[in-house]
């Protein structure tokens, strides 16, 4: 399409023309709304485009759109659907490296992370392809001959609102499992971050879908609540904030839909004194640097063995002022611009007042100014390393979401246990250590949904992705652990 030919561009080249919601097989301009927000390039603080805002009328129109494709999938067999989206997963592949780019150019990242989202989305779709052609009801026997059975039957029309983190896979994670089902969706992206979903909703459509089945509406809260309150919408799959997060618990509950919540963490990371030290560094980076340390599941409270506190953060340290940070489309960039002014202002604020509660910064949290004149107006900053951390302070409480990694040393495995499920937070967690009994006794009694061992952030899409306590498990859920 012309809008993705315009993205192979460089930095600092592009503007977007094209509708950004997507109806009925096909872009469109929203029919209500008319607020408009200013979509930005973090990497120049260019705008790319000025997005309407879906009201009211619009949501009705994809609803109404969603459920008139939604009689034709639900009634086809799992393998037809199989067949369609793993057409979806073989374009997203051959068109990788266009899609990264838009990611990188509207978020932020460095292309080196978003190609492995995009390898990570088109797996998704080939996962949930897979299984939608095995999903089956029960037979049941009953006295005399009699038998009952269970049909797996799809919702309906289901909504996703993804946060800006991770805008394509965000889109993936939700509609593979969704349409492998049989249900139809509509999606509403962040409106920092519109551009690259509604490929996705062109690529459905191009792999064979019901015109209809994946439809795109763009906009902030108001947009949110029109379609958490819709009545013709059967379930809310939501990433974000917790404070968001509960305000759509409570709006689907006044509806009575099934919600699943994927929602914030403030992971602890566990380095034991007889871990690979040099794993364990990398690990560490692994786990807080990331997309701007941008990442729901970043293990951001680092708990030290008092034993190798002094040689462990020397080497952090080292490692972390190596990071290149700078055009996040350069390939050998490994960090880029945070995703706005105000989320830059927000980081700052809380390296400010970890100084105020006593805490050291032992890197970066400075403002980056990179020597490209085209960058000097994006949202760049150092990747920040915090020593004399408390278990009290605000920086190791709250999620900072950004490149802010906190130290803190611990004693014992009992102590750090106890330290680490500390938090209303429970989304991910990570051992480092040589011993593997330890390491699956301390996972264990983690209160977390992702557990890592000896590695960090690898979550690969078979295994299940989710949290506990107010990073928001949907029951039932099982936990996942990945070990190296
Ligand atoms: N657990 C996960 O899988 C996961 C993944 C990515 C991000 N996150 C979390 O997301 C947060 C950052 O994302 P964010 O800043 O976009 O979050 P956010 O809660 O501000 O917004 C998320 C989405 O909700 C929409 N929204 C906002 N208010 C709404 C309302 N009242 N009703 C309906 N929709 C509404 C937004 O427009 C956006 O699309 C972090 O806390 C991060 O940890 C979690
Ligand atoms: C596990 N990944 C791939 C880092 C994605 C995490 C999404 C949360 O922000």
């Amino acid at each position: 399409s012309p809008g993705l030919a315009a993205m192979s561009s460089a930095t600092g080249t592009v503007t977007v023309q094209q509708p950004l919601n997507y109806r009925a097989g096909a872009r469109v301009q929203p029919a209500d709304g008319g607020q408009l927000e200013e979509v930005l390039e973090p990497a120049t603080g260019r705008v790319l485009c000025k997005l309407p805002c879906s009201g009211e009328k619009e949501v009705d129109l994809a609803v109404q759109s969603a459920k008139a494709a939604f009689k034709i999938w639900s009634q086809m067999s799992g393998m037809e659907r199989c067949r369609v989206m793993l057409e979806a997963a073989r374009i997203i592949r051959e068109q990788r490296e266009e899609i990264a780019t838009m990611e990188t150019i509207n978020n932020g990242k460095s292309i080196f992370e978003a190609r492995v989202d995009i390898d990570i989305s088109w797996q998704c779709l080939e996962y949930y392809a897979g299984l939608a052609g095995s999903l089956a009801g029960e037979h049941i026997q009953l006295p005399g001959g009699s038998f009952g059975y269970t049909r797996r039957e799809p919702l309906g029309v289901c909504v996703g609102i993804g946060a800006w983190n991770y805008p394509f896979q965000i889109a993936c994670w939700k509609s593979g499992p969704a349409l492998a089902c049989g249900n139809a969706m509509v999606f509403k992206p962040s409106p920092f971050t519109p551009i690259s979903v509604v490929r996705l909703a062109e690529i459905f459509t191009e792999a064979g879908v019901p015109k209809g089945l994946f439809n795109v509406v763009q906009g902030g809260a108001a947009t949110g609540q029109f379609l958490c309150q819709h009545p013709d919408v059967a379930k809310i799959s939501f990433t974000g904030s917790v404070p968001t997060g509960i305000k759509i618990m409570e709006m689907a509950a006044k509806g009575i839909k099934p919600v699943t919540l994927e929602l914030g963490g403030k992971s602890p990371l566990i380095i034991f004194s007889d871990a690979d030290l040099e794993n364990a560094v990398k690990g560490a980076l692994m786990a807080n640097f990331l997309t701007q340390g941008e990442v729901c599941c970043n293990g951001t409270r680092v708990f030290v063995e008092r034993k190798i506190l002094d040689t462990f953060t020397k080497e952090v340290v080292k490692r972390t002022q190596k990071i290149k940070i700078g055009d996040p489309l350069l390939e050998d960039t490994r960090m880029g611009a945070l995703i706005n002014r105000p989320h830059l202002n927000r980081v700052q604020g809380f390296i400010k007042q970890a100084k105020e509660q006593g805490a050291e910064v032992l890197c970066g949290g400075d403002l980056y100014v990179p020597d490209d004149p085209k960058l000097k107006n994006g949202y760049y900053m150092r990747p920040c390393v915090l020593g004399n951390c408390k278990d009290d302070m605000t920086c190791v409480k709250e999620e900072i979401f950004g490149p802010v990694m906190a130290i803190l040393p611990f004693d014992t495995e009992e102590e750090v246990v106890e330290r680490a499920n500390a938090t209303k937070f429970g989304l991910a967690g990570g051992v480092f250590t040589r011993d593997i009994q330890k390491a699956h006794r301390v996972v264990a009694a983690l209160k977390a949904g992702m557990c890592f061992i000896n590695n960090y952030n690898v979550s690969p899409v078979e295994l299940p992705f989710g949290g506990y306590k107010f990073s928001g498990r949907t029951a039932g859920q099982p936990s996942s652990t990945t070990h190296s």
